[in-house]
């Protein structure tokens, strides 16, 4: 796996003490609002002019994401064999993921799927298709690519949508992009992490707490204030189902931790509920913080942050865990191995 944030757009501000996030990054900055008044309104049609921006933008963010990952991995663009899209600021086809692919030169037979409105699990489970596609195709060189931008659904204040207030709070924008292959070609590719296992969970009668719909006045999202107290009555589980499945007995602060920084208060639920170290989630509290929820692109800047912790030497563990939510609710949950310790044993 090789991997690589990337941050286009402008500072935005800082949302306040309790939110945990000091700073995030907008495309949709003073001048373009200034030119888009409407966008304020989310009872004015502006859905059109919201997908236009996007579909220019979202693909470029994606590519400067995934030009960086691709000259780390050290092949050549053309020999991507997959390539998986992630991005809730879509509406039309083709897609980002075709652009993606002429910016960057990919091969005319890349094997392009697009990932829609998975919300903030969708790298995860951006990830875990990759992971297949790589296991049951000889040779092949998956680039995951997950970019979203918060213009398809940003508003100004609305009387009874406290959640806008709280989705205008913690959303910031950016793109991860990472290479996901088996077999990995001797001096050329240096793996970072190895994907072992993956599952998938849905809370039951659930998929009203997270939600969202392409409306006239752009992107409706819903977040339920209910969403960190059911995400803390369910992770433990699928934690224990998952390990049990691999025969590996985990302490849950034995293993590195790359969980998706939805808010504060789902970090602070997991920690307390694991019983885990502080140290145990500071890859996450620091994404969190310099960049707010960037949605599908922020579990990729969590394993960005955490390989360059292991490269310190501030996290050693060998075996460690990714966790990413979205509607549903959805679990992605993924027992990664690092790859450092592959080669040592
Ligand atoms: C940092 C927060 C936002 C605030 O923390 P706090 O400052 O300690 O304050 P409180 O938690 O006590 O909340 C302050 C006020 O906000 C209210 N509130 C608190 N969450 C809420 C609420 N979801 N609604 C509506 N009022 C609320 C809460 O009731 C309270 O109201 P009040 O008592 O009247 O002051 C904290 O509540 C927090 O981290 N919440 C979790 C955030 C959360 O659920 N994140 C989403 C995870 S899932 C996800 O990321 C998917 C996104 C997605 C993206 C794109 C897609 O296409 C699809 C999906």
């Amino acid at each position: 796996m090789h991997i690589c944030g990337e941050l286009l757009c402008k500072m935005f501000s800082c949302p306040g003490k309790n939110s945990g996030i000091e700073r995030r990054y907008v495309h949709l900055d003073e001048e373009l609002l200034g030119a888009h008044p409407d966008f304020s309104d989310r009872a004015l049609p502006t859905l059109d002019a919201r997908i236009d921006m996007a579909s220019a933008a979202v693909p470029e963010l994606a590519a400067s994401a995934a030009a960086r990952a691709i000259a780390e991995w050290g092949r050549p663009a053309a020999d991507v064999t997959h390539l998986v899209f992630s991005t809730y600021s879509g509406g039309k086809a083709p897609s980002a993921d075709l652009r993606l692919a002429s910016l960057l030169g990919l091969r005319p037979t890349v094997s392009r799927t697009i990932l829609s409105l998975n919300g903030c699990s969708g790298g995860g489970r951006a990830l875990q298709l990759a992971k297949e596609l790589a296991e049951n195709n000889r040779g092949a060189r998956v680039l995951v690519a997950c970019s979203e931008l918060t213009l398809i659904g940003f508003y100004g204040p609305q009387e009874g949508r406290l959640d806008t207030i709280l989705g205008n709070g913690i959303f910031g924008d950016g793109a991860g992009a990472v290479i996901v292959g088996a077999d990995p070609v001797d001096c050329i590719e240096r793996p970072l992490f190895e994907m072992a296992f993956a599952t998938q969970t849905t809370i039951p009668e659930t998929e009203n707490e997270i939600t969202t719909r392409l409306m006239k006045g752009g992107l409706d999202f819903h977040v339920s204030i209910r969403v960190p107290k059911l995400l803390k009555s369910n992770i433990e589980r699928c934690l224990i189902d998952t390990f049990e499945s691999i025969g590996i007995s985990a302490e849950w602060n034995d293993l590195f931790w790359a969980i998706h920084p939805g808010g504060r208060a789902i970090l602070d639920h997991v920690e307390q509920l694991l019983g885990l170290g502080v140290e145990k989630l500071a890859a996450s509290r620091r994404v969190l913080r310099e960049y707010g929820n960037m949605s599908a692109a922020t579990v990729i800047f969590v394993l960005d942050e955490l390989r360059r912790r292991r490269a310190r030497g501030e996290e050693v563990a060998e075996w460690g865990v990714m966790m990413a939510f979205g509607p549903g609710i959805t679990i992605e949950t993924m027992v990664l191995h690092a790859a450092g310790s592959l080669k040592e044993n």
